[in-house]
C-alpha cells in the first residue's frame, strides 16, 4: 500500500526548491495525460479502465487542501510566482505553461500550444489566445511597477494562430492615467514575429489599497 502524498512541514529555501520542482514534475507529467486523453482514439473499454486507475490516483492526493483566495507557500504574491497559474503555472495541467521574461519595454510571453488548447481544427481557441494576452499584459503592468486588474480586453483576431508551433507573445505599457493603464499585445509565431496573429489592448486598473487588502486578505500587492 502506497504512503499518503503529504505537504512537508518546514518550508527553508532548499525545501522551497525541492517542492516547487516536485510541483513542476506532477504538472508536467499531468500535462502530457491531457494530452494523450484529448489524443486517443482508445475503444471505450481502456478509457473506462483509464477513469478507474485516474480515479484511484486523484484519492491518493491527499493531505490539507488549499482554501479559495489562499495564497500558496510556494507562490510569491504579487512578485510574480504563481506555480498554478492557468497560464505561466508549471503546476497547472491547464497551463501551456508560458515562459514570461522583459523585454525592451515590456515583457514577451513563450509557449506552444497543443491540441488540448484546439479551437478550430488546427488552430489555437481565441479564448485561449485572449487568455494568453491578458496575463501577459498583466505583466506588463507589474513590470511597469504597478500590479493592476483587468478591467477592459479587446481582442482582434487577423489570422488563426497554429497549434504545435513555438509562440511569442508580447505586451507592453503604452499609458497611464491615474490607476489606469493602458497596454498594447499581439500574439506572433517565434518564425515570423513580424506578422502579428492577433492583437489586443486593454486597460488595467491599479485598486486603491483599501480594496487590494478587501480582495486579497492573503497577500495584498
Ligand atoms: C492589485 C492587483 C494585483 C493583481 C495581481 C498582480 C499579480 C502580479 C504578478 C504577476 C502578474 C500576473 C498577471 C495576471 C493577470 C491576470 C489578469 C486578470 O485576470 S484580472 C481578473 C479580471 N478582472 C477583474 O476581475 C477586475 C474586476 N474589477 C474590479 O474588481 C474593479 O473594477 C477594480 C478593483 C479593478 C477597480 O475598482 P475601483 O473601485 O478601485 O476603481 P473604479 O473607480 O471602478 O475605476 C477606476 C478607473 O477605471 C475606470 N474603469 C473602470 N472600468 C473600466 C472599463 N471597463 N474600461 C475603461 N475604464 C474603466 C473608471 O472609469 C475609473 O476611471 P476614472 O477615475 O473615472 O477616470
Amino acid at each position: 500500500m502506497n504512503a499518503p502524498l503529504t505537504e512537508p512541514s518546514s518550508t527553508t529555501t532548499e525545501d522551497l526548491g525541492h517542492q516547487r520542482a516536485a510541483i513542476a514534475a506532477l504538472g508536467h507529467e499531468l500535462r502530457a495525460l491531457v494530452d494523450a486523453t484529448v489524443r486517443t482514439a482508445a475503444p471505450a473499454e481502456a478509457l473506462h479502465r483509464m477513469t478507474d486507475e485516474v480515479r484511484r490516483l486523484t484519492g491518493r492526493l491527499t493531505g490539507r487542501r488549499r482554501l479559495r483566495a489562499e495564497i500558496p507557500a510556494v507562490d510569491v504574491f504579487p512578485g510574480g510566482v504563481r506555480m498554478y497559474s492557468p497560464v505561466t503555472g508549471p503546476g497547472s495541467p491547464l497551463a501551456p505553461p508560458m515562459r514570461v521574461t522583459p523585454d525592451g519595454d515590456g515583457v514577451v510571453g513563450h509557449c506552444t500550444l497543443g491540441i488540448a488548447h484546439e479551437g478550430p481544427p488546427g488552430y489555437v481557441h481565441g479564448g485561449m489566445s485572449a487568455m494568453l494576452l491578458d496575463e501577459l499584459m498583466g505583466w506588463a503592468c507589474y513590470g511597469a511597477g504597478t500590479p493592476a486588474m483587468t478591467v477592459s480586453l479587446r481582442t482582434r483576431y487577423h489570422q488563426p494562430v497554429p497549434l504545435e508551433t513555438p509562440l511569442r507573445v508580447h505586451a507592453r505599457v503604452t499609458g497611464t492615467e491615474d490607476r489606469k493603464i493602458f497596454v498594447a499585445g499581439s500574439i506572433s509565431t517565434e518564425q515570423d514575429r513580424t506578422a502579428e496573429l492577433v492583437t489586443a489592448d486593454a486597460v488595467f486598473v491599479s485598486p486603491d489599497p483599501d480594496r487590494a487588502r478587501a480582495l486579497f486578505p492573503d497577500g495584498a500587492p
